[in-house]
């Protein structure tokens, strides 16, 4: 967290800006650090290195020093995504397994749009392209629950509390993170039943997911970004109308009754 920096800020300066989630005490507790990174000693392939043989995903790019290239590839859905960390022996300027770890792209922009604030983009993006985390903080299920009912009694206009859903096998893992009062740029996502980026839990360094936001397809300079709210279970909210304007709206904003 200490040397990572982002060009970003927000509008409004009740927000504090974080570059990467934190983590509130309850959930920190709940860490385990059972696996310390790989041992590689030049580049990290996907036939040696321990990072990407547990990892369901790599990332694949043409030039190693262009990182706004690089592309997600999911190759089993049935294991989280790891990236190298800190811990591993890899050269870092080497390893091509490191990716949101060094935050968001470039060109991103607040916009205004009848969902209220939103993200769009000032260059074209490829598919697969990283874009940001959805950054806030991480919080118990319990924490969730009282927030949102607070966040409610206060009349918020917008609920910004995720809860990402996983399951792996027999295990199933939520995580929710919060940025309402801490968060990115990422928080300025909207929501849509057709949407052009996709979020996907990446791990680096521990067992809780940064929740970060990939292009979906190829998304045109100046398109709004958005993802499915619903893809993995969803945010907590209210049935608010949709308004993405999608032919595929499903007419109201997702909502997680499982958590
Ligand atoms: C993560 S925030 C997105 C940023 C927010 N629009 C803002 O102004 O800060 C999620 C909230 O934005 C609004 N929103 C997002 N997508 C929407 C959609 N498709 N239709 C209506 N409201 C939407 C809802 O109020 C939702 O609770």
């Amino acid at each position: 967290m200490a040397d990572l920096w982002d060009e970003y800020d927000h509008p409004d300066d009740q927000i504090t800006y974080v570059v990467e989630s934190l983590r509130s005490s309850g959930v920190e507790k709940s860490i385990t650090h059972e696996y310390l990174g790989c041992n590689c000693e030049d580049k990290c392939i996907p036939e040696t290195c321990s990072c990407l043989l547990r990892s369901g995903g790599h990332y694949s790019y043409e030039d190693k020093s262009q990182l706004q290239n690089y592309s997600l590839v999911i190759t089993d859905k049935n294991k989280p995504v790891y990236e190298c960390s800190p811990n591993c022996k890899c050269e870092p300027s080497r390893c091509g397994n490191r990716l949101v770890s060094f935050g968001p792209r470039s060109n991103l922009k607040i916009v205004t749009t009848p969902k209220g604030l939103g993200l769009s983009t000032e260059r074209d993006i490829e598919t697969g392209n990283f874009i940001c985390e959805y950054a806030g903080e991480v919080i118990t299920r319990d924490d969730a629950h009282k927030r949102f009912k607070k966040y409610q009694e206060m009349n918020f206009n917008h609920n910004y509390i995720f809860c990402i859903n996983e399951n792996f096998g027999d295990r199933n893992i939520k995580t929710f993170v919060d940025p309402t009062f801490y968060g990115n740029i990422g928080r300025y996502i909207n929501h849509s039943c057709d949407p052009n980026c996709l979020l996907v839990p990446v791990r680096v360094e521990d067992e809780v997911p940064k929740l970060c936001i990939f292009a979906k397809e190829k998304i045109e300079v100046m398109s709004e970004l958005t993802f499915d709210y619903g893809e993995g279970d969803g945010n907590i909210s209210e049935k608010k109308k949709c308004l993405c304007m999608s032919h595929k709206c499903r007419k109201y904003l997702p909502f997680d009754g499982t958590i």
